[in-house]
């Protein structure tokens, strides 16, 4: 049997597609460009960017390390700014950080002399909202990551995954369009990862926002996205933006499914090319020659 490719869709895939395509263009990158000056020298962090991202869709962007995913998130967040190119938010360029947006990232970066309310209120407070309106959004922020509970919890009482959750209430509090989130689940243990991923799905599915999620891990980035945006380093270019094939709405039984597995391949042979043996190498020399550290006198083989 043929192998199925991830170019493939399914007649309901491809409708989706077409329906994305007609929503609005919310964020545009147009040969974005960033060189870092260091003591090294310049470093072209990223090169000739363009995407064009639709209203409540979800761009995964992955690629090996040090192709420029964190400076991507950080420019488009406005905390960076382009060295060339342009980005746009409903086809005006933008420049500097704005309301339109929000950042998750992986430390969890609450204020920790602060309760879970305190935390999310605060941004609403430092934008001229009175205390009872901030906290009316703030407990409905909370209300919708499922931490009500926990409202007036420190974050050291509370888990990874739940910190992640306020920092997730935190950053759609502001009621942001865009939510550009750099590895948010990357310190979180596997089990945990996967509830966090279904339950960004449930509250995208809830709210109108369009998602940018940087990861490395591959399974996250098929599990989520409706598109993948494919970097290759040095310098950080696009490589191929992908179309998830993978139906919505997903569900973790998929991760085996013939469309993951081929969306997955495609990734891995643009992430990791197999590396070609030099013509006549000599396997000794690839194959490094162990020093034992510790006296062993029984063997485990
Ligand atoms: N402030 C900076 N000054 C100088 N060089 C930088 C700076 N920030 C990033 N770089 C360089 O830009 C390139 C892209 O870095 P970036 O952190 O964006 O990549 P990444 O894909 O997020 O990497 P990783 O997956 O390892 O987190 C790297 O070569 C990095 O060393």
């Amino acid at each position: 049997m043929k192998n199925r490719t991830y170019l493939e869709q399914s007649d309901a895939v491809r409708a989706r597609f077409d329906t994305i395509k007609q929503r609005n263009v919310i964020l545009e990158a147009r040969h974005l460009g960033k060189t870092f000056a260091s003591a090294q020298g310049e470093v072209e962090a990223l090169r000739d960017i363009n995407f064009k991202i639709h209203r409540r869709e979800i761009i995964c962007v992955v690629g090996p390390s040090g192709c420029g995913k964190s400076t991507l998130a950080r420019t488009l967040a406005g905390l960076e700014k382009q060295s060339s190119g342009e980005m746009l938010i409903d086809g005006k360029p933008v420049n500097g950080p704005g309301q339109d947006r929000g950042m998750v990232f992986q430390g969890y970066s609450l204020f920790p002399w602060l309760t879970v309310k305190k935390n999310v209120m605060f941004g609403p407070e430092m934008n001229g909202a009175g205390r009872d309106d901030a906290e009316r959004d703030a407990m409905l922020w909370i209300d919708l990551v499922g931490l009500s509970r926990f409202a007036n919890a420190y974050p050291h009482q509370l888990s990874g995954g739940m910190r992640q959750r306020v920092a997730i209430a935190r950053a759609l509090v502001n009621q942001p369009r865009i939510l550009l989130m750099d590895e948010p689940f990357g310190a979180l243990d596997a089990q945990t990862r996967i509830k966090m991923q279904t339950h960004l799905l449930d509250i995208w599915r809830n709210v109108d926002i369009t998602i940018v999620f940087i990861t490395h891990d591959l399974d996250e980035a098929i599990f989520l996205a409706d598109r993948i945006l494919v970097l290759k380093a040095h310098p950080g270019e696009v490589q191929e933006m992908i179309e998830v094939p993978v139906p919505r709405p997903r569900s973790t039984a998929q991760f085996g499914g013939a469309e993951f597995r081929a969306t997955k391949q495609r990734l891995e042979e643009l992430i990791h090319p197999p590396v070609q043996p030099e013509e006549n190498e000599d396997e000794s020399a690839i194959k490094p020659h162990l020093i034992r550290f510790t006296h062993v006198t029984d063997n485990v083989e």
